[in-house]
């Protein structure tokens, strides 16, 4: 039986991140994956979704601007976008498959083994690796489950992963539909949302249980996104419920009731279903092994499973669903083994871009999660217009919203972007938050010129009182507010 320091279960990001950390220590590793390098880190999730996305953009400025530069209408080619996403894919696997298998050269030892096939652990320090031809047994003192999670399915959704698709199932597509039905416009139904409707030949329909598309953000940044996706055709659903969904004909029938009582039937030619995601560990763990799990899934504490030399990172773990905070969890479980881990595992500054359009950036909370959480605090949004590279890109659509303690220290609780450029905004909020510390850093501190950023800067001079423009002047440009846990209170006259 191969031994090992650590056996990681599931090549995605977090599993990958767990591999490559567990290194740096010069510990033995094996990386067990049953399907592609990668995980939905880069197949069926973020690097193939966003490779759409970039180039849905692109077709939608052609057709925007096509008048404007004389080019007409533009059809595009389903099979070559598909063909150009696959090469990206491609690429990414290439890289990682060349960094994995040169890993070893210089180390003096065989260090890491990559093994392609299904995990199972079956007693608390030995793993069953099977389905690759060669079953074998391996014996870890450390076991870490990065299994990831799989799209949540209900039993009156009819998924067939032809008609009726999850973004598992997405790419059968084999043409631009003419319609699509996306139930649950959350983060996955609102960028598809708007990637079908930047190439301009699906009709797309949008319903989600909750009243308004993107339920868990803040309604100022639903309205541009939902404004912008109407424009384009966009048929969203409002004071619904999806009542049944069924295929006929190859195609898709679904009825809504309407608050009212009133019902209505449509017909389109797809369905995608987008409604959450539930972590995999289906047959992964002997029952004997005791491993804690609840209705949300693998129970642990900062990664460590109620076993205490097996440890959970990633989607399995059921809080957030990011590659940066798999990858986050994967190298922090590492360190919390084999030494003190560099940084606390702390969620607070975790930051994420929703590519919809325009793009939405967020770091910590937002006003929802402030109020939720009981919160006073001041509250400062501006909208783009204000900022000279916004003026630039000829797009002044958007704003940037910065939240903040309701004191003298004024600590950044959150920040929202919703524009161009949106996520160039983040990584200097994300370490203030990170180190809870102030907005007045950035109010001084020289920004590049034009940037996006700029507005960052100056919405906290405006907290401050010192801004290059005057709140009082450019009322429909800038709100400065406290929530003082009842309703707001304009800080400026
Ligand atoms: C459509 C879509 C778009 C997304 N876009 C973004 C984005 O823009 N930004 C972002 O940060 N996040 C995005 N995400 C989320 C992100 O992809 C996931 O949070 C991330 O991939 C989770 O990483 P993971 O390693 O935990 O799991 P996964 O990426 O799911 O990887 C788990 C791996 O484990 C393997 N596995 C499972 N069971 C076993 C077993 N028993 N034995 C061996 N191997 C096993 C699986 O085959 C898989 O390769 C997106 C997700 C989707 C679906
Ligand atoms: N850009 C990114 O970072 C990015 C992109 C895609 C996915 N992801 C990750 O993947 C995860 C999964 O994405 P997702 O969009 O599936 O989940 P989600 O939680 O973002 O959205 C699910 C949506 O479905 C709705 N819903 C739930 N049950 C429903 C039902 N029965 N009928 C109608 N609507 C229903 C919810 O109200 C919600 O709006 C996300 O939480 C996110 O972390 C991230």
């Amino acid at each position: 039986m191969k031994k090992f320091d650590v056996c990681v279960i599931g090549g995605g990001p977090a599993g990958y991140a767990a591999a490559m950390r567990a290194i740096d220590f010069g510990k033995s590793v094996a990386l067990i994956e049953k399907d592609k390098l990668g995980g939905a880190g880069i197949h069926q999730g973020a690097l193939w979704s966003k490779t759409w996305w970039e180039i849905s953009r692109e077709a939608r400025m052609i057709n925007v601007h096509g008048n404007a530069l004389n080019v007409g209408s533009t059809e595009f080619s389903y099979e070559k976008v598909k063909g150009e996403v696959a090469q990206a894919v491609d690429q990414r696997v290439n890289l990682l498959t060349h960094h994995m298998q040169n890993i070893n050269l210089g180390l003096g030892g065989d260090l890491f083994e990559y093994i392609h096939g299904t995990g199972r652990v079956t007693s608390k320090n030995t793993v069953e690796v099977s389905g690759n031809g060669q079953d074998q047994c391996l014996e870890a003192q450390y076991i870490i489950l990065a299994t990831g999670s799989v799209p949540r399915k209900l039993p009156h959704l009819p998924i067939d992963e032809e008609i009726v698709f999850t973004s598992d199932g997405l790419s059968n597509l084999t043409h631009f539909p003419k319609s699509i039905v996306i139930v649950g416009a959350g983060v996955i139904g609102c960028e598809f949302a708007t990637i079908f409707s930047n190439f301009g030949h699906t009709k797309v329909h949008l319903i989600d249980k909750g009243d308004r598309i993107l339920p868990f953000e803040d309604e100022d940044v639903v309205k541009v996104i939902e404004k912008n996706l109407e424009a384009k055709g966009v048929l969203i659903h409002r004071n619904s419920k999806l009542i049944e969904m069924r295929v006929e004909e190859e195609e898709v029938v679904y009825i809504l009731e309407y608050t009212d009582g009133n019902k209505e039937s449509f017909r389109v030619e797809k369905g995608l279903i987008s409604i959450g995601r539930v972590p995999q560990y289906d047959k992964l763990l002997d029952d004997s092994l005791g491993v804690e799990i609840d209705d949300r899934g693998i129970k642990d504490d900062l990664t460590q499973t109620s076993v205490s030399n097996i440890y959970a990172v990633g989607d399995i773990t059921a809080d957030i669903s990011l590659v940066n905070v798999g990858e986050l969890e994967g190298r922090y479980a590492v360190e919390r083994i084999f030494g003190k881990p560099e940084q606390p595992l702390i969620y607070k500054n975790i930051s994420t871009i929703m590519f919809l359009d325009p793009e939405v950036a967020g770091v910590g909370m937002n006003e929802i999660q402030a109020k939720q959480a009981g919160l006073q605090y001041k509250m400062v949004s501006l909208n783009y217009e204000t900022i000279s590279r916004a003026t630039a890109m000829r797009n002044t659509q958007g704003f940037i919203k910065v939240l903040v303690t309701n004191d003298d220290e004024m600590n950044i609780l959150g920040m929202r972007v919703v524009g161009e450029h949106a996520s160039s905004a983040i990584q200097a909020v994300a370490l203030l938050i990170s180190q809870d510390n102030s907005i007045k850093e950035l109010a001084e501190l020289i920004h590049p010129h034009p940037s996006i950023i700029e507005g960052i800067q100056e919405c906290g001079r405006i907290l401050m009182g010192k801004p290059l423009f005057k709140p009082r002047v450019l009322r429909n440009a800038i709100r400065c507010q406290v929530w003082d846990g009842n309703e707001y209170q304009d800080l400026v006259e």
